[in-house]
């Protein structure tokens, strides 16, 4: 691990393979390429343009980047203090001034790719990701650290409906169905790493709620989106789509009990239950405006 010194300033001894790699690391990778591509996908199966589709894939790319770096810069003191493993300005491998460089710099591609999908999708779209920068900033650490979650997800289908040519105004059971996941994704973040919040005070909603809480609570808003999504749309639910929410309740059952014993039971069953969520919200794609 870096000294705070080289962790804060990015030490002249580190080469820039190691700080592009530190960059890449502090941007949270797995989230931010999970959301675009699901994101780009939506914009497909919703029928956006090819054009229009790789204008919404980089304006979600650059929101969620400069949501992961301002989290990483923003936490870098403390994640310093605490010996983190693992972070990159913690191990020393990036600097917190470039990782705020590169936060800003992001921001600022994603203003004009998301008004370049339409004013009001911009818009919805620039709402989420200032939501998402006021949990990196203030919400996170409070009982409100769901909220922000419920709206940058919720805003990431309507962006895409209002990317549609005539701009249509969202589903209802596309943004309920996004806050849901967004909430759900929200107690499975935190859910791994719980109990060393606690212990370096880190009191956020699930925290609160404790790691029994929050392992119970977390299937409950996935299945829900599981039944808006199944439900929500105009028209019979079909047998695809009852056969999916028939198994998300049965895996978050399943996940529920087995959770008593193997704590990992109930994240690994939450996160199936998303997984169908996200091929529901893919398959009624065409339907979220
Ligand atoms: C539209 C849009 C931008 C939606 C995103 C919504 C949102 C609030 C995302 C936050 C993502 C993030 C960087 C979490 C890290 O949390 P953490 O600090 O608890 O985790 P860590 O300590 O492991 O970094």
């Amino acid at each position: 691990m870096g000294t705070p010194e080289q962790s804060t300033t990015g030490g002249p001894a580190v080469g820039w393979a190691v700080r592009v790699g530190g960059l890449a690391g502090a941007c949270h990778p797995g989230p931010v390429v999970a959301v675009t591509a699901l994101m780009a996908a939506l914009a497909v199966t919703a029928g956006q343009s090819a054009a229009r589709g790789v204008l919404t894939a980089a304006a979600v790319l650059t929101g969620q980047l400069s949501v992961g770096w301002c989290n990483d810069a923003f936490d870098a003191r403390r994640d310093v203090a605490a010996g983190r493993r693992g972070k990159p300005v913690a191990d020393g491998a990036i600097g917190v001034t470039e990782v705020w460089v590169a936060a800003y710099a992001a921001l600022a591609l994603c203003v004009p790719l998301s008004l370049a999908c339409g004013l009001w999708a911009g818009a919805v779209h620039l709402a989420g990701v200032a939501a998402a920068w006021a949990y990196d900033l203030r919400l996170k650490a409070t009982a409100w650290s769901w909220a922000p979650y419920a709206v940058g997800f919720a805003a990431l289908p309507a962006f895409v409906a209002l990317g549609l040519p005539g701009q249509p105004w969202p589903a209802w059971w596309v943004v309920t169905a996004g806050a849901l996941l967004g909430i759900g994704a929200h107690l499975g973040d935190v859910l791994p790493d719980i109990r060393g919040d606690l212990a370096t005070g880190v009191r956020g909603w699930p925290h609160r709620l404790g790691p029994d809480g929050a392992r119970l609570l977390l299937p409950v808003p996935l299945v829900i989106a599981s039944a808006v999504l199944v439900l929500g749309p105009a028209g019979p639910p079909g047998g695809r789509g009852t056969a999916a929410l028939a198994v998300a309740v049965v895996v978050a059952v399943a996940g529920a009990v087995l959770g008593r014993r193997w704590e990992r039971a109930a994240f690994v069953a939450a996160v199936a239950v998303a997984v169908v969520d996200v091929a529901l919200l893919l398959l009624r794609g065409t339907g979220i405006a």
